[in-house]
């Protein structure tokens, strides 16, 4: 690629962003010792400089603070009222007040590649992360064909990831009725690098992903515990004589009544069952909680110390179902989006570290699939697009819930980098790895389509009023730069 490098942190760009840095990050969480490139462009040619701001969010709280970084890592985090002087071998970029975070780590995007690449794929899949200040994605194992089920599926989702990473990508493996049983798989799978599995308790949506009851859940954990690796679950039960959705297809309440709370609250309470039943105890993540009424056992779950984790999403945490149109099928996701008194109840469950971490469900397809036209929500594709938007449209909604920054660095960063169990990710400290983003927390984002780095451009954050606009992402020491779209 030819774009020009803009080498200044000074240089203020904020229209259409795109990732020009082809940085083939690849970084392969694996405990056996993973396959890791660094990437082969970058803003800064240098590989030591530092950053500095009066916000920057580290374990001591927020200081103004400059952060060393040489190859990658965080060399040092030293308090400081005033930035440093750009030396000739040691170029200081000055964010001034702008805030600094640890990379977003988001735990939960369908990338859909390989099979679904018209769906999104690595390339831009990643390249938007890095514009919403993204640093590490863990991928899903469906939605891509095959599903990330076994050793060859996997081989298949590297090969199909090499060259097109933007940002540190691990992958997530499925846990599904077929493999379940069969530990050797699943010990082939983690030797490869998954950083855990994921299973569906309802029907996913995809055929070749089928879903899994209690019993195949716990013969799949019956391994896990052993290597001590989370099973993430998407936890809604429905029964099996679960009635066809009733009344107008273009209705948002026939949608969301269609997949009433019982069916997340008898899938909760099913996994806090598992996790009382196996010794040594499991970790049971729980995937993008929707149903605020299962806080109250889900802490009850946690004071008795069982590894049960929480995420939600930013979609439960922006939006509400009195507000969502009928026929606006962008907003149809599973479980539904409640309503706003739930959503109010969510983000004191956050705020209490009932629920743990934020994470997209990036989910896009093609727009046709979503129907918009038709705007009919039992067929339209169930998921939403945004994994862009999930770190400032939290903090751009938190912040009118008085939510801190350290706060939303431990929702996006702190407590996903030890759920997926990520070494040296997730705190600005010395020793970890240079992921930053940039935040100017009351600049507008820019929700343009040109601004918008996903395949598609269907997303409900589009064209939406939010704050805290992501001016740079550094990915390992590598500045993921963002530049206009004339001059790509
Ligand atoms: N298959 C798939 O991506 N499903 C996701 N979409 C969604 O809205 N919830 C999910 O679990
Ligand atoms: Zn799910
Ligand atoms: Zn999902």
């Amino acid at each position: 690629m030819s774009q020009p490098l803009v080498a200044s942190s000074q240089l203020h760009i904020r229209m259409a962003l795109l990732v020009i840095c082809a940085a083939y990050v690849f970084y392969r969480l694996n405990k056996a010792g993973g396959q890791e490139r660094l990437p082969e462009c970058g803003l800064l040619g240098a590989t030591k400089f530092v950053v500095y701001s009066k916000n920057v969010v580290t374990p001591k709280g927020v200081q103004a603070a400059a952060v060393s970084i040489m190859n990658g890592k965080i060399t040092q985090v030293k308090p400081a009222k005033k930035a440093p002087r750009s030396k000739r071998r040691m170029m200081v970029l000055d964010y001034g007040d702008k805030a600094i975070l640890p990379g977003g780590i988001d735990l939960h995007a369908h990338l859909n590649e390989p099979g679904r690449a018209d769906w999104e794929g690595f390339v831009t899949g990643t390249q938007a992360a890095a514009a919403g200040g993204i640093t590490t994605v863990v991928d899903m194992p469906l939605n891509s064909f095959p599903t990330t089920t076994t050793l060859e599926a996997f081989d298949m989702k590297l090969e199909a990831a090499d060259g097109k990473l933007y940002v540190d990508t691990a992958f997530w493996a499925g846990l599904v009725p077929e493999n379940a049983g069969n530990h050797s798989v699943l010990e082939a799978l983690l030797a490869k690098g998954a950083v855990g599995f994921k299973a569906f308790m309802s029907p996913s949506g995809i055929n070749d992903f089928p879903n899994s009851n209690k019993t195949v859940l716990r013969q799949g954990l019956e391994y896990l515990v052993k290597n001590d690796v989370p099973l993430m679950v998407h936890a809604e039960d429905p029964p099996l004589d679960a009635p066809a959705p009733e009344g107008d297809p273009r209705s948002y309440l026939a949608y969301m009544s269609s997949r009433p709370r019982e069916w997340e609250k008898r899938a909760i309470k099913q996994l806090i069952e598992l996790a009382e039943e196996l010794q040594p105890a499991p970790r049971i993540h729980i995937a993008h909680l929707s149903d605020a009424d299962n806080l109250p056992i889900l802490a009850e779950a946690k004071a008795r110390g069982l590894q049960i984790t929480v995420e939600t999403c930013p979609h439960y945490l922006m939006f509400a179902a009195e507000e969502i149109p009928d026929g606006s099928t962008l907003f149809k996701c599973a479980p539904p989006i409640r309503e706003a008194e739930n959503r109010e109840r969510l983000w004191a469950g956050l705020e209490e570290g009932v629920i743990d971490v934020v994470s997209s469900d990036h989910s896009p397809s093609t727009p046709e699939l979503k129907l918009l036209e038709e705007g009919d929500f039992q067929k339209a594709w169930g998921g939403i697009s945004g994994l862009q938007m999930g770190l400032s449209a939290t903090w751009s909604e938190g912040v009118k819930r008085n939510a801190t920054l350290e706060k939303l660095a431990q929702w996006w960063s702190t407590l996903p980098a030890q759920i997926a169990q990520l070494p040296e990710k997730g705190l600005i400290k010395k020793g970890y790895d240079a992921d930053l983003v940039v935040l100017d927390l009351e600049e507008p984002v820019d929700t343009s389509e040109e601004a918008y780095r996903h395949k598609h451009k269907v997303s409900p954050y589009l064209g939406l009023e939010m704050y805290g606009q992501v001016h740079a992402t550094f990915v390992r020491g590598y500045q993921m730069l963002v530049v206009p779209a004339e001059n790509w």
